[in-house]
Parts: C-alpha cells; sequence; structure tokens
C-alpha cells in the first residue's frame, strides 16, 4: 500500500497520526465527464464525448467503489462497449498489481505491472494515492476519472442515445432524495466501515462504530416500511449502498471490528441485499474470492498472518421477501 509522489511510488500506509488516529480519505483528484456531446461535465474539462469501445475501467472485483462501477456497466447494457482490467487483490508494497498469478487479468491495454503505472501515464508527476475505479480514455490516452460516484453517473445516462438502455437509476423526480441519503449513507456506512478497520485510537473506532450502527438501525426502519431507499425501484442510492452490504458479513464484520451485530440479523437489510443481489445479473458483479483475499491478505497490519477465514456461509441466493412491500 502506497502512493505516488511526484511521480515516484512510495510504500506508505494512510497517516493517521495527523488526525488523532481517524481514517480520512483522500478527495479524488480526476474529475472530468463523459457526455453525450463531450461538452464539459459538472467539474473538469470537455472532450470525452460517449462513444462504443473508446473508454476502458481499471478495476480491482474486490473494492466496493469500484463495484459500483461494474454494476453500472453491467444494468446499462455496456459491457460490450467498455472494457475491463482487474488489478489482483492482493495490495502489498507495490499497491494494486496487474500480477497474473495472483488472480489479475493482466493490464490489457499497456502489460503495465503496477495499476501506479497508469497513473504516471497520465501524468507522469502526479502525486497522490493510487486508486480503483480509474476510468480510462484509449483515444486520448489519459484517464476521465478516479471518482467512482462520478462514474456511476456518467455510465447512467451519456451513452443511452448510442445503446437504447433507458434505465435510469437517478430519475429527476428522486434527484433531491438521493441527493439527500448518499453523503449520510457515505459518511456513515460506506466510509465508515473503514473508519472503524483503520482507526488507530480507541475512540475513533468507537466514534466510527457507534455512528456506523445507528445508521444501520435508522436504514432497518426505514426499509420496513419501504422497498428501496428511494421511490419503488432501485437507484443509484440503493447501488452504493449495496456494494458495502455485500462485503458486511463476509470481511467488516470481523477484519474491521463492526460486530455489534451481524446484517444477517437485521429482518429487513437483510433480505434487501437479496433482493439487489438477485436484481438483473447483479450476481455476476460479485466476486466473494477477491473480496475476502484482498482485506485480509493485503491489510497485513490488521490481519498479519494473512490467513483468510473460510466463513461466514451466506446464501444470497435464498428467497427474499421485499416483493410484499
Ligand atoms: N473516491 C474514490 C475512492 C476509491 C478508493 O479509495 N479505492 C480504494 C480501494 S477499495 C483504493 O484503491 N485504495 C488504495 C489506496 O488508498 O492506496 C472512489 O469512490 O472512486
Amino acid at each position: 500500500m502506497g502512493l505516488l509522489v511526484d511521480g515516484k511510488w512510495q510504500d506508505k500506509w494512510y497517516d493517521t497520526k495527523s488526525t488523532g488516529g481517524d481514517f480520512k480519505r483522500e478527495e479524488a483528484q480526476l474529475r472530468n465527464w463523459i457526455t453525450a456531446d463531450g461538452e464539459a461535465g459538472p467539474s473538469g474539462r470537455a472532450g470525452f464525448p460517449a462513444e462504443l469501445g473508446r473508454y476502458h475501467l481499471y478495476v480491482s472485483l474486490a473494492c466496493p467503489w469500484a463495484h459500483r462501477t461494474l454494476i453500472f456497466r453491467k444494468l446499462k447494457g455496456l459491457e460490450d462497449h467498455i472494457s475491463v482490467s482487474v488489478v489482483s487483490p492482493d495490495m502489498l508494497e507495490n499497491g494494486w498489481t496487474f500480477d497474473r498469478e495472483a488472480h489479475s487479468t493482466g493490464d490489457h491495454l499497456y502489460q503495465s505491472e503496477f495499476l501506479h503505472q497508469i497513473y504516471t501515464r497520465n501524468h507522469s508527476t502526479y502525486t497522490g494515492r493510487v486508486t480503483v475505479p480509474i476510468l480510462w480514455d484509449k483515444q486520448q490516452e489519459c484517464i476521465v476519472s478516479n471518482e467512482s460516484s462520478e462514474i456511476i453517473r456518467m455510465l447512467n445516462s451519456a451513452f443511452d442515445h448510442l445503446t437504447g438502455n433507458q434505465l435510469d437509476f437517478y430519475p429527476e423526480s428522486l434527484r433531491g432524495e438521493i441527493d439527500a441519503i448518499n453523503p449520510f449513507i457515505y459518511d456513515t456506512i460506506n466510509n465508515g466501515v473503514y473508519r472503524c478497520g483503520f482507526a488507530t485510537t480507541q475512540d475513533k473506532y468507537q466514534e466510527a462504530y457507534h455512528k456506523l450502527f445507528d445508521a444501520l438501525d435508522d436504514v432497518e426502519q426505514r426499509l420496513s416500511e419501504q422497498r428501496y431507499l428511494v421511490g419503488d425501484a432501485p437507484t443509484e442510492a440503493d447501488w452504493r449502498l449495496f456494494t458495502t452490504l455485500i462485503r458486511f458479513d463476509n470481511v467488516y464484520h470481523g477484519h474491521f471490528k463492526c460486530n455489534r451485530q451481524r446484517l444477517e440479523d437485521y429482518p429487513n437489510i437483510s433480505n434487501y441485499v437479496r433482493d439487489l443481489f438477485q436484481f438483473k445479473d447483479v450476481n455476476d458483479t460479485v466476486d466473494m474470492f477477491h473480496i475476502k483475499r484482498h482485506y485480509y491478505y493485503s491489510h497485513a497490519n490488521i490481519n498479519p498472518t494473512q490467513v483468510v477465514p473460510v466463513g461466514p456461509n451466506i446464501d444470497y441466493h435464498a428467497p427474499h421477501d421485499r416483493g410484499l412491500l
């Protein structure tokens, strides 16, 4: 695990000293947008028009942020139009790698060894963390974006006129509600599990832990009255939450000490996870081997033996009761 400083790789764990033991996630720096006609999006520069076959995703199958982009690629019918390279789940002294011996597909575009080479190919003196997902423009040979929440917005609509896929996970009429719930879910749950796991003081861990379970209690209550977080069909807000929930009992409960209870012990949340897992072909995007291997093997300061637990054995294909709502 490390970062680039002026284009040079440095093997460094997250700095929690300067924040009193708290884990602070670095803001994504590369924020351009693919748009239908190539005009600039809400941030960054113009020049990234939607074109079939032009863009590539670099992902980890373990990473909840990258997972969102794979779900949107699938649901929006973009699998034949946006190619993908998958990094190895083992993220050690060189960060994410394309080691085929360690379950990576390899870098299909440049045969790079390490993901940090994609960042320096984009900008030779880049300084920052080397994160997935990355959306890459094969024509201009540069990074469009490394912010998953914005990549899923692009995939949701920019290609619709080319693919004819009109499924809308950010419908105009629900945008206010989606925009209101996203930051709450992000702070307390999506990033909350990391704040529990990466905290280096008892206080910061406990603070994150209570916020996390208070938020899960709220979500459980909300899901007792409605099938999805917002509206009566899955939206972006559900997919953003789903990628954390599907990792929770398998990884965050043990590895990140998020153990007040399992999600399986929440009647509504446990059924909701199955509902989303079984929606169209979303289950194809879930790779429990990569998920467990990544966290338990890569965070050697949390799990020094790197032994990956066998359980739990949860059947996400089991029937759910969400259709009754
Ligand atoms: N804001 C980014 C966060 C992505 C992120 O933090 N990805 C993690 C993987 S789960 C990563 O690559 N971490 C490597 C690091 O921080 O060095 C997004 O949502 O796209």
